[in-house]
């Protein structure tokens, strides 16, 4: 039996969290946090002493996805709709969603390598429940036959702005310069990477989000999932 699978692609800070876990939660579907397995891979590379500013080689690319391939790794669902992680026995939600571990994250999402040994993971979550999937490469590489596919992207400003805004609300302090180069420099990594870069499947909608609040967004996008036959209760 196949469950309906709806990707949600798009550059770091486009609302792709926010509208995934309102579709999840609606649907009740499962959610594919994949920015999330980069981040944790990035995190231990680092930690392990296999991230540096040098250029990575063909032997680190071996080393980090030998890591990868030994991590476990769970998705968590908690009653609030949110879904924790869990590596090796210890959740790593907190530690994981800066900017610099997004870093870490791209520099690890280049390699062939690392991204193979994600792969099944990412397809066997599709197995078990409809599933709300976020990423770079949903629609493209892990779920090309996916039966909703969005690109949800903005402006790098918009995007840097909302991340000024997410980290003052949470009383730290916020650099809007150092954020939007940052944003910039990942989106640069991203999509000009030879393997699975961030872009829109040929047959994904892509929808500016700049000048649209996330109610809105969501609304545009369950009317686009509709079309493509998946049922909303309420
Ligand atoms: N349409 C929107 N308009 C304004 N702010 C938004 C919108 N959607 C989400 N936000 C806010 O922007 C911030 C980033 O959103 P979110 O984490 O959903 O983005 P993301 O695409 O998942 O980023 P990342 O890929 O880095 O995880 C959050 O504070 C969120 O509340
Ligand atoms: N399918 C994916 C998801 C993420 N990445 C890389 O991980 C970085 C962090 O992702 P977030 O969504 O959590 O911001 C991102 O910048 C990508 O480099 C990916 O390659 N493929």
């Amino acid at each position: 039996m196949s469950f309906p699978v709806i990707t949600i692609d798009g550059p770091s800070g486009a609302g792709k969290g926010t509208l995934c876990l309102k579709l999840a939660q609606a649907l009740n579907y499962r959610l594919l946090d994949s920015g999330a397995l980069y981040r944790i891979v990035g995190l231990k590379a680092f930690e392990a002493g296999l991230l540096t500013d040098k250029e990575l080689t063909a032997t680190d690319e071996k080393n980090i996805a030998d890591l990868t391939a030994q991590l476990d790794i769970q998705f968590i669902p908690r009653d609030s709709g949110e879904v924790d992680i869990v590596v090796d026995g210890t959740s790593v939600a907190g530690e994981i969603r800066n900017e610099t571990v997004g870093g870490y994250a791209s520099k690890v999402a280049a390699l062939p390598k690392v991204r193979a040994a994600l792969l099944a993971l990412q397809k066997n979550m599709a197995n078990e429940a409809g599933l709300i999937a976020d990423g770079r490469d949903m629609g493209t590489v892990v779920f090309p036959d996916a039966d909703a596919k969005v690109y949800l992207t903005a402006s790098a400003e918009a995007r840097a702005d909302r991340r000024v805004a997410q980290l003052k609300q949470a009383g730290q302090s916020a650099d809007y310069e150092a954020i939007l180069n940052s944003i910039k420099q990942r989106d640069e990594r991203d999509e000009n990477r030879s393997v699975a870069p961030s872009k829109p499947a040929e047959d994904a909608l892509v929808l500016d989000s700049s000048q649209l609040d996330a109610d809105e967004v969501y609304v545009k996008i369950k009317k686009f999932c509709q079309t493509k036959g998946i049922c909303f209760s309420e």
